[in-house]
């Protein structure tokens, strides 16, 4: 667990960063700041490993305040990710992730060794450890950077920005990565970004900063989609949050229709139990979205607009139709849950659409 308490930084020149924060993070989930340029999250983040020591308050590691810890000590027990990567140019893939566990004592070899598992751990080839830093894509650079921060296999992680500098396809690879890798591990991570989307999508609780420094919101994603504290959190969740608040609500209470039951005047047509098309007097629309188990709303939504009627059609695992969800009662439902209703912390799941 790290605490904030009463936490200020006010820098050389008047510039006040950060501005009594209290905050708890809990170990064993991904944090994340979020909020405009400016408001303080980089320094919020890197009072953590003392890179920035506050003017006011103390943060404190599992009740032991940072302040009191060496700063080279405390920094080999928190890993640090940073955009690009920031990798060694001069130093091989492999010798940069080797980098910590070297400085610790471990032996050479066995650091590159570990560097080549930890490679694909985070989704690399072990191929890739001979070549330098400049010879990989900035994608492949940045799971280098994560390798090399879990290199010591430490409790904390730190990443600021760590996603920003690569395409948008890439991002969510990584992302997804990072979720897997997390679902594994699971360490104690703080990141920072001013994307919303990333930070609802990442956070198990993201904490939202405005400016001057100050802490607007600290709630689970779900919670913050539906009950923003206040019309500067509205204004950065923003005006989809009913509709991507449906990403924290399961589809598997959703009453169906029979599959026999016919949908704006068209038939569900099946093969062998799977769905084909929709039939009505102008002929047969392949157009059938369809969603399976563990779906969220969002989900069947989007599927929904994805098919030739207003209906869904829920699939078992081998791709039979089982029910249909309608329209009106997957807004029904959506109007009906509470925020309490909602599943914490619980990402989207694109790959629940079929
Ligand atoms: N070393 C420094 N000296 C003086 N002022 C600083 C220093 N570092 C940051 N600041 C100022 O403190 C404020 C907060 O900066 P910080 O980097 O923490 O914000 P941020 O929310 O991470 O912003 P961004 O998203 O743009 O990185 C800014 O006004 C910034 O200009």
């Amino acid at each position: 667990m790290i605490e904030f308490d009463g936490v200020s930084k006010q820098y050389p020149g008047g510039t006040t960063a950060v501005s009594d924060l209290d905050l708890t993070i809990p170990s064993g989930k991904i944090t994340v700041f979020v909020g405009p340029s400016g408001c303080g999250k980089t320094t919020s983040l890197r009072m953590i490993n003392r890179m920035v020591d506050p003017t006011t308050g103390t943060v404190s590691i599992d009740g032991d305040d940072v302040a009191r810890r060496p700063a080279a000590q405390l920094r080999r027990t928190i890993g640090y990710v940073i955009q690009s990567g920031g990798l060694f140019p001069h130093r091989t893939v492999v010798d940069n992730v080797a980098t910590v566990p070297v400085l610790d004592g471990v032996g050479k070899r066995q650091a590159r060794d570990r560097a080549r598992e930890l490679l694909e751990v985070v989704g690399l080839d072990a191929s890739l450890g001979d070549r330098y830093p400049v010879q990989l894509s900035g994608g492949q650079q940045q799971r280098v950077g994560v390798a090399r921060a879990l290199a010591a296999d430490p409790p904390i992680m730190l990443m600021d920005e760590p996603f920003s500098a690569v395409d948008p396809v890439v991002r969510e690879d990584l992302q997804n990565e990072l979720l897997r890798l997390q679902a594994e591990l699971g360490k104690t991570i703080v990141m920072v970004t001013h994307d919303i989307d990333e930070a609802i999508k990442l956070g198990d609780l993201v904490a939202v900063f405005a400016s001057g420094g100050k802490l607007a919101q600290f709630s689970p994603p779900a919670e913050l989609l539906a009950d923003p504290a206040d019309d500067f959190v509205a204004g950065l969740v923003g005006r989809d949050r009913g509709y991507r608040g449906l990403s924290f609500l399961s589809a598997d209470d959703l009453e169906l229709q029979s599959i026999d039951s016919s949908v704006d005047g068209a038939k569900l047509i099946t093969d062998a139990g799977r769905p084909v098309g929709w039939q009505d007097g102008a002929g047969l629309n392949p157009d059938v979205g369809t969603y399976t188990e563990g779906a969220t709303l969002r989900t069947v939504v989007d599927q929904i607009l994805l098919s030739a009627v207003g209906a869904a059609v829920r699939v078992d695992g081998d791709g039979r139709a089982v029910g249909l969800a309608l329209q009106s009662e997957v807004i029904a439902q959506a109007q009906e849950r509470e925020p309490r209703d909602r599943i914490p912390g619980e990402p989207v799941a694109p790959e629940n659409g079929v």
